[in-house]
């Protein structure tokens, strides 16, 4: 534990209202005591030396798979955390494919005490319908009473319209979302990658992008006959960010959330890999210029959070032909860094943007509280830089397991720190 602590010359940083302030922060028994300039505290307390470096409110990855209860093997709530420690995350949102999946409320508490010695906040999101098998609904407000904050089937869609709807009627008495993992299986039974030039040079069953677009579709428009809140997971298609744009226009209520991977790489890069598995997950990787349009999306406010989808599997999982691999890579430790390298540095979000998509963002999809920055709230807070360049490498992999695309890749911006729960915890350190 770490209750007092000074951070000495660091940019605070606010996202809203947006604001920057050059100032030390102290921090008392787990509280911001005093924001001001040259601030002088007895030798009891530690400073960390952030100059040149921003602080704002703890980050947030609302789109997370911790795979306990039941694939232990792939990761743990306590691997997890630490994985999102070392990526600069006070807070994650985890998905409820898990063995038994979060369907029942004792589920959901489990996850929650599994969380209690992590200083990182871990938000169940509990499954849309029983045993996640997409038939009949889950006991949706108990789930929400053991602390659920949101519904997903996530790891497949709701697969009926029928469900669907019957989900969105319930999520607006309970003031909660529906995330909806986004793919009309019966356009894709066997595909692998995305459905275009490349799968077919490869002989690849292709994913089209059809698949994505008539699911959102199909949401928004339960979405506008309900009222219930929609969240669009991991959104990858130029054709879904116009649909949710179009529909944020027409004051459907609809979010949408978008990886970092699918902001990096291409369906090039499952080529150029030779096949690398890591190079796989749902949904594909797709065009270029569906990830051009992914970047216009958040550029004008369209996407709204940017999450990581960190999925872990296994070696033995992963390392066996592409056909027969899971699906899904990590996220955590690399997310900053490639939101440095293609979002900041080339200019399409600024620095305050990009972490409103971190913290503002998710929390408010969530109808969580956003940390303060001021005096007398509580210390939850990330500490990083924007613009140091460094090599990601397989030491900095905090996860349990190792399946990442971007082992030994270009990296822009570093997380150093995080302050939660009365912990000061360098990233990497733990
Ligand atoms: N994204 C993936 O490819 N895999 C996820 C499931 C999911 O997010 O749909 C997983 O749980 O492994
Ligand atoms: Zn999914
Ligand atoms: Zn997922």
């Amino acid at each position: 534990m770490t209750p007092h602590l000074l951070l000495r010359g660091g940019t605070l940083l606010r996202p809203e209202p947006k604001t920057t302030q050059d100032a030390d922060l102290l921090i008392r028994d787990g509280t911001i005591a005093t924001i001001g300039t040259d601030l002088d505290v007895g030798d009891d307390v530690p400073a960390y030396d952030a100059s040149g470096l921003f602080i704002s409110p703890g980050w947030m990855d609302m789109h997370v798979h911790l795979r306990e209860p039941g694939y232990e093997h792939k990761e743990t709530v306590a691997t997890g955390s630490r994985a999102a420690l070392a990526g600069g995350f006070t807070d994650v949102a985890c998905m409820p494919n898990t063995d038994p999946p979060l369907h029942t409320r004792d589920v959901v508490e489990f996850v929650r005490e599994r969380a209690e010695d992590t200083p990182v906040g871990v938000h169940p999101i509990a499954c849309v319908s029983k045993e996640r098998a997409g038939d009949e609904i889950a006991e949706m407000a108990d789930l929400e009473a053991g602390g659920a904050v949101a519904f997903s089937d996530d790891g497949a869609p709701v697969p009926t319209a029928g469900l669907m709807r019957r989900a969105l009627e319930y999520s607006s008495m309970l003031d909660r979302p529906i995330i909806n993992h986004m793919e009309e299986e019966t356009l894709n039974p066997s595909g692998q990658m995305h459905e275009g030039e490349v799968s077919a040079r490869l002989g690849l069953d292709g994913i089209p992008a059809a698949s994505e677009d008539v699911m959102i579709a199909r949401d928004i428009e339960l979405a506008a006959r309900t009222g219930g809140a929609l969240h669009v997971a991991h959104i990858s298609t130029a054709r879904g960010v116009e649909l949710v744009r179009r529909a944020k226009a027409h004051g459907v209520p609809v979010t949408a959330e978008v990886c970092t991977h699918h902001l990096t790489l291409t369906d090039a890069a499952v080529e150029a890999s030779q096949f690398d598995t890591n190079t796989k997950m749902h949904p594909p990787l797709r065009s270029p210029a569906d990830v051009a349009a992914l970047k216009e999306g958040l550029a004008d406010g369209t996407i709204d959070a940017i999450c990581t989808d960190h999925a872990p599997h296994a070696s033995y999982e992963k390392q066996v032909e592409f056909a027969h691999a899971p699906f899904g890579i990590l996220g955590l430790e690399t997310a900053w860094g490639l939101i440095g390298r293609e979002l900041i540095e080339p200019g399409v979000l600024s620095v305050e943007e990009a972490v409103r998509t971190l913290t503002v963002a998710p929390r408010r999809i969530l109808h969580l509280d956003e940390p303060g920055l001021t005096e007398g709230t509580p210390a939850r807070l990330t500490v990083f830089d924007a613009s140091t360049e460094w090599t990601f490498t397989k030491d900095d992999i905090r996860s349990k397991s190792e399946n990442t695309p971007f082992t030994d890749a270009e990296m822009v911006g570093r997380p150093r720190a995080v302050y939660s729960d009365g912990q000061f915890v360098e990233c990497g350190a733990a």
